[in-house]
């Protein structure tokens, strides 16, 4: 188990933080001392997650707060509250995901579902609080990406899906999109001499809600692909183990800009953290570059001009 390192006076926000490996991040850096604000869709989903990590840690320091990372309206008023507070923001965990929905659906601003949440929303989450996180003395943003980035390919002409929809080319076009992201954001913030850090993860195959009652989104009756994911016979690990790439990549001192964490394998065994093979696709700095400014456009949220 990967030992995180103390965290005492540290401030993250952990998108997704009531379930999956959103839930067991924030009671990792709870649990070294770091006070944590839990960024969910349902507060009271959020609030029984706090009890249930307060009950294993009492002095845990945690906020519950809403955003829905499905409307850019909320991810302002979210990232608004917190600059309210004006408490420098040491990490930003962009956690939370949506996968493989039973129809194509939209967010609140009519996006594909999967590129709203998965990669609009934290986009604008992740620019919102720049400003909060440059006020900390070393600042950094891990995000949440997927092994099935692999599988992805940034579809210029129609990134929502409006002509043909296949809801897992989509899913691997918005972790994609995470990927590169969280690739471009480590060089801007080179370009800027900011001292912020920028990584990414994957978690591997891990069993959390995403393979359950996540394609089926709240719907009683679980979609084909619910039923078929959690039937695939992969190996599958933990929730512990799947939340060490992010651990890792959010708080190790050894972690370096751009770093992709993944778990390492062996015969189907899974080990501890390291560092994954960046898939081709992702490596095109041109393409991140693009989807960047084409990200600034769709939410109308851009970098500050001088931060
Ligand atoms: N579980 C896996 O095998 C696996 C594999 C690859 C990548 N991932 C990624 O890991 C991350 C965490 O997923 P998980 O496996 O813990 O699943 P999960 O379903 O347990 O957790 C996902 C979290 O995201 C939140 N969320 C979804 N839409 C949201 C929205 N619009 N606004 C705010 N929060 C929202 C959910 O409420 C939940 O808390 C996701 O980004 C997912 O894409 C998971």
């Amino acid at each position: 188990m990967y030992n995180v390192p103390d965290q005492t006076g540290k401030y993250a926000v952990v998108t997704g933080a009531n379930s999956g490996t959103g839930k067991e991040t924030t009671r990792r850096l709870a649990a070294a001392g770091a006070r944590v604000v839990m960024a969910v869709r349902t507060v009271a989903k959020g609030e029984a997650a706090r009890a249930e990590i307060l009950a294993q840690h009492p002095g845990a320091l945690l906020d519950v707060r809403r955003v829905d990372l499905a409307d850019l309206e909320s991810v302002r008023e979210f990232a608004d509250g917190l600059i309210a507070d004006g408490v420098p923001l040491d990490l930003l965990v962009n956690n939370a995901g949506v996968m493989v929905p039973p129809e194509r659906m939209t967010t609140a601003d009519g996006f594909e579902l999967q590129f709203g949440s998965n990669f609009l929303g934290p986009f604008a989450l992740t620019v919102r609080l720049l400003p909060l996180l440059l006020k900390a003395p070393a600042p950094r943003v891990a995000t949440m990406s997927s092994g099935v980035a692999t599988r992805g390919k940034i579809n210029f002409d129609d990134l929502n899906w409006e002509r043909r929809y296949r809801p897992a080319a989509a899913y691997a076009q918005s972790k994609l999109a995470d990927l590169m992201m969280g690739r471009h954001l480590a060089t801007i913030a080179a370009e800027r001499g900011w001292p912020l850090l920028s990584t990414i993860a994957h978690p591997g195959y891990t069993r959390t809600n995403l393979q359950t009652a996540g394609p089926s989104l709240g719907r009683e009756k679980p979609s084909p692909a619910a039923r078929l994911l959690v039937r695939v016979p992969l190996p599958s690990q933990g929730v512990e183990q799947g939340a060490e790439p992010l651990l890792v990549a959010a708080v190790s001192a050894e972690a370096k800009p751009r770093e992709y964490y993944g778990p390492s394998e062996w015969f189907g065994l899974v080990g501890p953290a390291k560092l994954a093979k960046t898939p081709r696709s992702a490596l095109d700095d041109e393409v991140a570059a693009r989807l960047w400014t084409t990200a600034e456009q769709l939410t109308g949220v851009r970098l500050p001009a001088v931060v």
